[in-house]
């Protein structure tokens, strides 16, 4: 479980987050939406430790991240992985190498374990076959995949996915986001998805986190979402749900491609 308690982030003169509360349970998956430079980022950069609060404290299986010395934050770490928006694969690497990183920094497992390992997260991205591609001989929805069998490679409790649809076609952000949903139940692991993708949140998130102002505005189940409205909640969904109708979405969808 993830508890965010009373968090406060500023830079310089600019506040980002004011006290903001949030509990992530195991095993759901929540979308942290909101517009464009409300902080989302910066409150899942939170969860990890890659920003500290000003005040307040982010707890992560009851440990305190902001308040730990560097080698344990490092193995807390170890239970995330990070889906990061350009998906952040070296360029020199092959996908391979690429998957292989985070077991050859993290454990002591031999070559052909790793090789194992690599092997069944390409397979669990449905990419058997790109290992020794170069993440520039890849499609950007097949590099989020190859970022996604990283981020999974230490068999990690959490995931946290920045903006994982954004820059792709209909039809792609459909295959990651039954991706997300596939890897959320195979692996049992609690999801945290920053989007301003509305047709993402309604398909794979369990609740949404809506930020606004630098406050936690709203928390609730997405079914709510339309049920219970709030003002500036339905303002927001609706100039971000423009797209939802949109046939290519629906379509891949009703196929279940992946
Ligand atoms: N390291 C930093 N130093 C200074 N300002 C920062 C830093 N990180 C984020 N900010 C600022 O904090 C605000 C919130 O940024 P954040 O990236 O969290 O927004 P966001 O909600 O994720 O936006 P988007 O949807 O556009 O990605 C922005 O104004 C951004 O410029």
């Amino acid at each position: 479980m993830i508890e965010v308690e009373n968090l406060y982030k500023s830079f310089g003169d600019l506040d980002v987050l004011e006290d903001v509360d949030l509990t992530i349970e195991d095993g759901e998956t929540i979308a942290i939406i909101g517009r464009s430079g409300s902080g989302k980022s910066v409150l899942m950069k939170h969860l990890v430790g890659l920003l500290k609060p000003d005040k307040g404290r982010v707890l992560v299986d009851d440990i305190d991240i902001g308040a730990i010395p560097y080698e344990e934050l490092r193995e807390v770490r170890k239970h995330f992985g990070v889906l990061f928006q350009g998906g952040a694969l070296f360029d020199s690497m092959t996908s391979f190498e690429n998957i292989a990183f985070p077991l050859n920094y993290f454990t002591s497992q031999s070559d052909e374990e790793i090789r194992e390992r690599v092997l069944e997260c390409l397979e669990l991205v449905r990419m058997p076959d790109v290992g020794p591609k170069k993440p520039s001989e890849l499609s950007g929805g097949m590099r989020k995949r190859v970022a996604l069998a990283r981020a999974i490679a230490l068999e990690p409790r959490y995931i946290l996915y920045d903006e994982p649809t954004s820059g792709l076609d209909p039809e792609t952000s459909n295959t990651i986001d039954e991706l997300i949903t596939q890897l959320s139940d195979e692996l049992n692991v609690t999801s945290v998805v920053v989007t301003h993708d509305m047709h993402s949140v309604f398909a794979i998130a369990d609740r949404a986190a809506f930020l606004h102002n630098c406050h936690m505005h709203w928390v609730g189940p997405v079914d709510d979402i339309h049920k219970k409205p709030d003002e500036i909640l339905d303002r927001f969904v609706k100039a971000n749900e423009y797209h939802v109708g949109d046939p290519l979405r629906a379509t891949a969808s009703q196929r279940g491609q992946v």
